[in-house]
């Protein structure tokens, strides 16, 4: 039998919002055995982008990132959230090491081709160095992804982080037995967007197209469900996108193919 991992990834709501933030970290560090988190930061980066002058423009949940902003998500991403979260798991006794793509080498992409949109410096993913992970989890070391990869030729890329979560936790089922919970500041995938109860507890990739082709279903929650599937069809156990607060596996949505 596969040793158990859990990977969390902790949205850029959640983030900025200390109180969930504090207890989201907490749970974390209570998790037995093995565990990786995977951060995003969207929203600090747009703020800190703001700050400077530079305008965010967001585009199927993933944001168009030209040279000025790829200098903000490298900064943001790579220190400033990645570096507290990783100090804070330390106050809380968990031995933690911040990466990016670039570090280890852990996350190659490539940059995403122009189709419809042209997304600029954004990275599609190749491949995650699962071995390496291993590594560092079986020393007891816990790894803290930022969403940013790197292309091999000296290029950082800015990556959606659900993205991040899905691409390791994929790597690590080889390995593992994977539970991947995407936490965030809503109860699940909602049903009613205005309403904050309207939780569907078990979501299909038949579901998912009907809720996309409705308009339930839009932004930031796209690329998470996106990435929720792949997972699942690529031998990750159990995936759970849930509140932030809520990381237990007995709440918000749970996906099966
Ligand atoms: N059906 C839905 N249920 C829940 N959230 C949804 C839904 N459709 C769109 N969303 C939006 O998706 C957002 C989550 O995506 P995003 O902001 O990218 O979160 P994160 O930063 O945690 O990845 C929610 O805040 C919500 O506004
Ligand atoms: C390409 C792309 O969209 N990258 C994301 C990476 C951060 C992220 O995903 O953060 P959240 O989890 O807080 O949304 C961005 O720059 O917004």
């Amino acid at each position: 039998m596969k040793e158990k991992i859990t990977v969390v990834k902790v949205g850029g709501a959640v983030v900025e919002d200390e109180a969930r933030l504090s207890r989201l970290l907490s749970d974390f560090s209570a998790i037995e055995g093995r565990k990786v988190l995977v951060h995003g930061g969207g929203r600090r980066a747009t703020a800190v982008a703001s700050r400077l002058g530079i305008e965010s423009k967001m585009v199927n949940g993933r944001r168009i990132t030209d040279r000025d902003m790829l200098e903000v998500v490298t900064m943001v991403y790579g220190g400033l959230v990645n570096k507290n979260l990783v100090a804070r798991l330390q106050a809380n006794g968990v031995d933690a090491i911040g990466l990016t793509g670039a570090d280890i080498d852990v996350i190659r992409s490539h940059k995403r081709p122009v189709k419809d949109v042209d997304y600029g410096f954004v990275g599609d993913v190749d491949r995650v160095d699962g071995h390496k992970l291993r590594t560092l989890i079986e020393a007891g070391i816990t790894p803290v992804m930022a969403p940013l990869t790197h292309d091999g030729n000296g290029n950082i890329l800015n990556t959606n982080a659900d993205t991040i979560a899905a691409e390791t936790a994929k790597a690590l089922a080889e390995h593992y037995d994977v539970t991947l919970i995407f936490s965030f500041e809503k109860k699940g995938v909602l049903s009613n967007p205005d309403d904050e109860d309207s939780v569907i507890p078990l979501i299909t990739r038949a579901d998912f197209e009907r809720y996309v082709a409705d308009g339930t279903v839009v932004g930031g929650m796209l690329p998470k469900l996106e990435n929720a599937f792949e997972a699942i069809s690529a031998g990750v156990s159990r995936v759970n996108i849930t509140l932030a607060t809520a990381i237990d596996g007995r709440h918000g949505t749970m996906i099966t193919e």
